[in-house]
């Protein structure tokens, strides 16, 4: 494809618009909205009268007057149609680790009442590493079993002692998508729940828990949904299950009746039951106006048109990368369309030097392509992972990308010694 052929497409795109939302730094090409969204143009001023009128001049009367305590369920309600989920279905609270603590217990205490012989958590090796460590961690807590196993394994891994099925939606790492409702239908007919994180894919992918028939979902504000650092997370429970049990951390939020101030717990009808304590409101503030971003993409096309661009971004820094840079990288992420997410990751082949791969992100970093790295280890390669945003990227920035990786590899820039030193967040 020309270059006047990708200026065409962007002159057609109908989702060009939403870019004026986003308040970006002139000359940069954001590829990393997988692990921290952009700052979107009406969220400054959102926190300026969050802070100025409703923390600094109405205080504690905010918590009514501004709907504070509501917050939770207000910005749920704006997530649930980006997951396939309904209204009142979602609280946005606490961070994704913990919500995962609280649906896979709950998941747990499930099948102790309807199969108690069912104790395991079956998930993928290569899952993102908190999932593993909070299923670690309440197996020797509950004295289960964590049982680790490659994607294609799952489905014959789902014995009759498997209760739940935890797996991320979009693999962090290679950006693998699995099929939500065929594993669901599987992990159902073997007898065990599905509990999905849907960190890369809510804002990114469409996704339909109620079409799938999931149980449970967590997933990230601070990615796609571009809540800001640390936003909180949120939770999705189906309400065939919601209202059976307890989650574990019972704080006062979700009591039925929190100003009651009764000594017994009572847990909230619903999904409030999963709220624990006081929420950051000037954080869920932020999160809950960069949603508004969304309702503008939902005229636009929504979900749908979204995820058609985000292909489109995709399959064209794949085209460019090999076109530019030939034999220089292995392809991570799956070509087919059904099986992937919204990113690129690729992984250098011999024609480059061992380890490179973190250094040719920082020269790229350096040059205002802004991607990021993940390390390997003996079973998995090291990746420069590229996140692409429909919502505010372009198809000229994905060209330019792959243009700008060229010149790296061209003038070795890897080898500058400012580039391979190591920070501590990669
Ligand atoms: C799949 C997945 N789950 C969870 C998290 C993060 O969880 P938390 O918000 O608790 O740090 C991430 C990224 O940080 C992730 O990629
Ligand atoms: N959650 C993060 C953080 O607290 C600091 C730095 C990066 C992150 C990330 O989002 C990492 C991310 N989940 C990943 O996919 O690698």
């Amino acid at each position: 494809m020309t270059l006047t052929d990708i200026q065409q497409r962007d002159a057609q795109d109908p989702l060009r618009p939403l870019r004026d939302l986003f308040d970006l730094p002139p000359g940069m090409i954001y590829l990393d909205g997988n692990s921290l969204g952009a700052l979107p143009r009406a969220v400054p001023a959102r926190m300026a009268e969050v802070l100025a009128r409703e923390w600094g001049r109405d205080l504690i009367q905010s918590w009514n007057s501004a709907g504070w305590f509501d917050l939770p369920a207000r910005v749920g309600d704006k997530i649930a149609p980006l997951i396939g989920a309904r209204a009142g279905e979602v609280v946005a609270t606490d961070t994704t680790s913990i919500n995962l603590y609280k649906a896979l217990s709950a998941a747990l205490n499930l099948a102790a009442q309807d199969a108690p012989s069912r104790r395991t958590i079956v998930s993928e090796r290569s899952n993102f590493p908190t999932d593993l460590y909070i299923a670690e961690a309440l197996c020797r807590e509950r004295g289960g079993t964590l049982k680790l196993v490659e994607s294609h394994q799952i489905a014959a891994s789902l014995g009759d002692d498997v209760a739940v099925l935890m797996l991320t939606h979009v693999n962090y790492r290679t950006g693998a998508m699995h099929d939500m409702a065929a594993v669901t239908r599987a992990a159902h007919a073997a007898g065990a729940r599905v509990v999905w994180d849907l960190a890369h894919s809510a804002g990114a992918v469409p996704v339909d828990l109620h079409g799938a028939d999931a149980d449970f979902a967590v997933g990230c504000g601070y990615k796609y949904l571009n809540g800001g650092p640390g936003a909180p997370a949120f939770v999705w429970v189906h309400p065939r299950h919601v209202d059976r049990c307890w989650q574990p951390l019972a704080g006062w939020w979700g009591h039925a009746a929190p100003f009651a101030f009764t000594p017994d717990y009572q847990p909230a009808a619903g999904i409030t039951r999963y709220q624990c304590g006081t929420q950051p409101i000037v954080s869920l503030s932020a999160l809950d106006c960069a949603l508004d971003v969304f309702a503008e993409a939902e005229k636009l096309g929504g979900m749908t048109a979204l995820r058609a661009k985000s292909l489109a971004l995709t399959d064209l820094f794949i085209e460019s990368v090999e076109q530019l840079c030939p034999g220089a990288f292995t392809l991570v992420t799956p070509l087919e369309h059904a099986q992937r997410g919204s990113q690129v990751c690729l992984t250098p082949t011999e024609q480059l030097p061992a380890g490179s791969a973190y250094a040719i992100v920082q020269a790229l970093i350096a040059r205002g392509v802004v991607g990021d790295f993940r390390a390997g280890d003996a079973e998995q390669p090291d990746i420069l992972r590229f996140g692409f945003t429909p919502l505010y990227l372009s198809y000229e920035n994905v060209r330019l990308s792959a243009q700008t990786l060229r010149e790296v590899l061209l003038n070795k820039e890897y080898e500058l010694p400012e580039f391979n030193r190591k920070r501590a967040v990669t």
